[in-house]
């Protein structure tokens, strides 16, 4: 433990600098300086007289470029694109100040690391961190990634904690690799069944809300839409960044394709009892250990709806059933893979709680597996979205497969128009609901895991 004293010498004399002032750059700017300590940033030397003018009153100060943070900066974090990471350290990384420690907020840790390898001279520390939400996240209690990879003396590990502790987030301290994988099984996957959702509405040029109480009503389809809209209101590159310079995501999203495609032909094969054994196997595996409440319930995300229509309206008709292609996924993924994502809880993103506690309350409700399975057998209401969304998956995991970030920004921002007048107020509704369910799980998950 560092002294009160030590920690007030520092704020007093040492700066952190930030290069990429964009989402998160800014928050963390925020939060150093409003901790009181001296914070240099910069984002592209293009917008310095802008950026200047926008945050003149900031508590934060804003320089050209890199070159002029880095040479002054004690601890220097790139808050930058993952896919230019390499070309941003090897524009300034040599600019960095004598033992400075370095470190990055990119989302995969592999090419910071071989970055910050390849281009920083010796005498530099590189401890490195990623806070695991967004940037419009409350920072206190989310889980905070710090890795520990090259430092010379103990003192900088205990500099980066105590400018790290004003987040209030859990720290928690992990190797690069063991970063990777994790994230790998939480994140990419993730963003990718909530992309495979929106995209498959866009091709059917859908609005799931607006078509009343029959299809995608409810709270379960209130969480595919609000978190789908959410990541498409976001930019294209956090999301194709995190996917594609992870090799570990590849094979996540393939098998989540994979996923999606075997258990659909079964649906179209009528294969009731085959695809009853292999999701039971599935259940049997990732929740045979579960004790306790539930992460979420369906009535407490029942009011999140961008739909106008209420069951009173409509009387008589009746919510179709789902045959939540999606989520019957996404656990036979972590079953083929063998994943238990309670493992990863410590390292979780908000999203990948959220996806978690929805197919937990389909698999363990009582009587609702064996429904969904009916519905996905013999009703034919979802089996054209259900195509559609495999179509989907197997496309986003070409795409990331091959690492070809322009098709992941076409078709991303394609989606993206399609929804574009909904992003606001899905956005302000998404947030609501995703408050809820922190508050609510934050027990549950605290106690459990
Ligand atoms: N958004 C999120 O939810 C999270 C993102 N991350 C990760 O954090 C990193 C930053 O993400 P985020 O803040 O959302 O993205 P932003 O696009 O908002 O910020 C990145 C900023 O870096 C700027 N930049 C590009 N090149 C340079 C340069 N040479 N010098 C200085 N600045 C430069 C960009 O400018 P320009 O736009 O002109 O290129 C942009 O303003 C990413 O690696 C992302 O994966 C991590 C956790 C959460
Ligand atoms: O919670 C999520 O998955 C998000 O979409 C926000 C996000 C994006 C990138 C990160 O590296 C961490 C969090």
């Amino acid at each position: 433990m560092v002294s009160i004293e030590i920690v007030q010498q520092w704020k007093a004399t040492k700066y952190i600098g930030i290069i990429g002032l964009g989402d998160m750059g800014l928050l963390y700017a925020n939060k150093f300086s409003d901790a009181g300590w001296k914070v240099i940033c910069c984002d592209r030397e293009d917008f310095y007289e802008d950026l200047k003018e926008k945050y003149a009153s900031a508590k934060f100060e804003v320089v050209q470029n890199g070159h002029l943070v880095s040479r002054r900066s004690d601890y220097i974090i790139y808050s930058v694109e993952a896919s230019n990471i390499n070309k941003i350290v090897e524009m300034y990384g040599p600019s960095s100040k004598i033992g400075a420690i370095v470190g990055g907020q990119t989302s995969c840790k592999l090419p910071e690391i071989k970055a910050f390898e390849q281009h920083l001279p010796k005498d530099c520390n590189i401890i490195t961190v990623h806070s695991l939400h967004g940037p419009k996240v409350n920072t206190e209690g989310q889980p905070l990634v710090i890795i520990n990879h090259r430092s010379q003396h103990p003192e900088s590990f205990d500099f980066v904690n105590s400018v790290m502790s004003c987040l209030k987030s859990k720290r928690v301290y992990l190797t690069y690799e063991e970063h990777d994988i994790i994230t790998a099984d939480t994140q990419a996957v993730t963003h990718a069944a909530f992309l495979s959702m929106g995209s498959a509405w866009a091709k059917v040029k859908v609005y799931p809300w607006t078509l009343g109480v029959n299809k995608w009503y409810g709270g379960l389809e209130n969480v595919k839409v609000n978190i789908s809209l959410r990541i498409y209101s976001n930019k294209w590159h956090v999301y194709a960044g995190l996917a594609i310079t992870n090799p570990s995501a590849h094979q996540q999203i393939l098998q989540y394709a994979t996923s999606s495609t075997e258990l659909f032909t079964l649906m179209l094969d009528n294969k009731k009892q085959e695809l009853t054994e292999r999701l039971l196997q599935a259940r049997k595996f990732v929740f045979g250990k579960h004790t306790g409440l539930l992460l979420l319930d369906d009535t407490l995300l029942e009011k999140y709806s961008l739909s106008k229509n209420t069951v009173n309206d409509d009387a008589d008709s009746k919510p179709l059933p789902n045959s939540h292609l999606s989520l019957l996924a996404i656990v036979d993924s972590w079953y083929q893979l063998g994943i238990n994502p309670y493992e990863h809880m410590i390292c979780s993103t908000p999203l990948f709680r959220i996806f978690l506690g929805v197919s937990e309350y389909l698999f363990l409700t009582p009587g609702l597996l064996e429904q969904t399975i009916d519905a996905a057998i013999h009703d034919q209401s979802f089996r054209k979205d259900d195509l559609e969304f495999v179509i989907s998956a197997r496309e986003w995991s070409s795409i990331v497969s091959f690492s070809n970030f322009e098709l992941y920004k076409k078709q991303f921002q394609a989606v993206q128009e399609f929804f574009e007048p909904m992003l606001p107020e899905a956005n302000l509704i998404g947030n609501e609901m995703i408050k809820t369910i922190l508050s609510h799980s934050k027990e549950t998950l605290t106690g459990k895991y």
